[in-house]
């Protein structure tokens, strides 16, 4: 399969997905999440494969959320299509994709995991992460937010109080801190961090796929319904992307200024 924006390979039952484009961090565009949709649904539909590990290109970064370079004109991303919901990108459908392959997805982050590229590794089922790697939300400096699985899903993991201060406050927080909320399940230095998810998925493939299916579906049901809540908060993305607020947001990160979002107070 040939990919422009990620890359992809299958070696002994493993499948490796990476997020190739490390000019910009990492940061996603239309083109991007439909490559690692396809990639995904690959991995899905090989009978080979018994786990997947996603990460980035280079040190710097996991992912970075969407590119707002992409996002230039009014509304939402370039990627037009309909699966889109409004937004110009399939989000909601790559969350859906990640969440119900039958099979364990380990985010290995390598680096920054801001934004949307937070709630990527938030969705998998796992997190290893370099002790170099930095974890937040950035939605509301820049006009932006995930109000489905990024939030609702997070505070499962991480609680209700922890959840709000990372979306409020968008700070950034160490490898180390996220393991301590329960959000990584291991840290481990940055040159071994590849090995180390290669280790957890071939222990992975070791057990029974059946078995392991079937915990992660049961897993899942407990959380199906912010499902509905995931494509209502999409829906309402789209409209807010119109919005003069959310435009200062996206401008002020483009033009390397401070935001100013004190004239949208009502
Ligand atoms: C990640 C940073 C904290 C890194 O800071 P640092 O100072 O180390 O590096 P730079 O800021 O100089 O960045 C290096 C280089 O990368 C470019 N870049 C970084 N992030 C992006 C990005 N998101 N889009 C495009 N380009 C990016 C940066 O411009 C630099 O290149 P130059 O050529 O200019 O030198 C810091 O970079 C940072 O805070 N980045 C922004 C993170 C962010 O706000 N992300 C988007 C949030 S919105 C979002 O992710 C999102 C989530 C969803 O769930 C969605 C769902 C549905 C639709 C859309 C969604 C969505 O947009």
């Amino acid at each position: 399969m040939y990919f422009e924006d990620i890359n992809y390979e299958k070696h002994e039952g493993i499948a490796t997905i990476t997020i190739n484009r490390p000019h910009v961090y990492n940061a996603f565009r239309g083109l991007t999440i439909r490559e690692l949709i396809a990639a995904f649904r690959d991995a899905w539909d090989d009978n080979a494969v018994g786990a997947v590990i996603l990460t980035g290109e280079g040190e710097k970064a996991f992912c970075v959320g969407g590119d707002q370079k992409q996002k230039a004109g009014e509304g939402g991303y370039d990627d037009q299509g309909g699966l889109g919901m409004g937004i110009g990108l399939e989000v909601e459908n790559l969350h859906q994709t990640i969440r119900n392959i039958p099979k364990p997805v380990i985010a290995a982050v390598n680096g920054f995991a801001i934004g949307g590229g937070h709630v990527l590794h938030v969705i998998c089922d796992l997190t290893i992460a370099a002790d170099t790697a930095k974890f937040g939300q950035s939605g509301p400096k820049v006009g932006s937010y995930d109000a489905g699985f990024g939030s609702a899903y997070l505070a499962r993991i991480v609680g209700e109080k922890k959840a709000r201060e990372i979306w409020y406050l968008c700070e950034q927080y160490s490898a180390e801190e996220c393991k301590e909320m329960g959000l990584v399940n291991k840290v481990v230095p940055q040159d071994e961090l590849q090995d180390a998810a290669r280790n957890w998925a071939g222990k992975i493939l070791e057990k029974s796929p059946t078995a392991i299916k079937m915990l992660k579906y049961s897993f899942n049901a407990d959380s199906a319904s912010i499902t509905g809540i995931s494509q209502l908060a999409m829906g309402s993305l789209a409209m807010f992307y119109n919005s003069e607020e959310s435009e200062e947001g996206k401008n002020a990160f483009l033009e390397k200024r401070p935001v100013d979002f004190q004239k949208f107070r009502s």
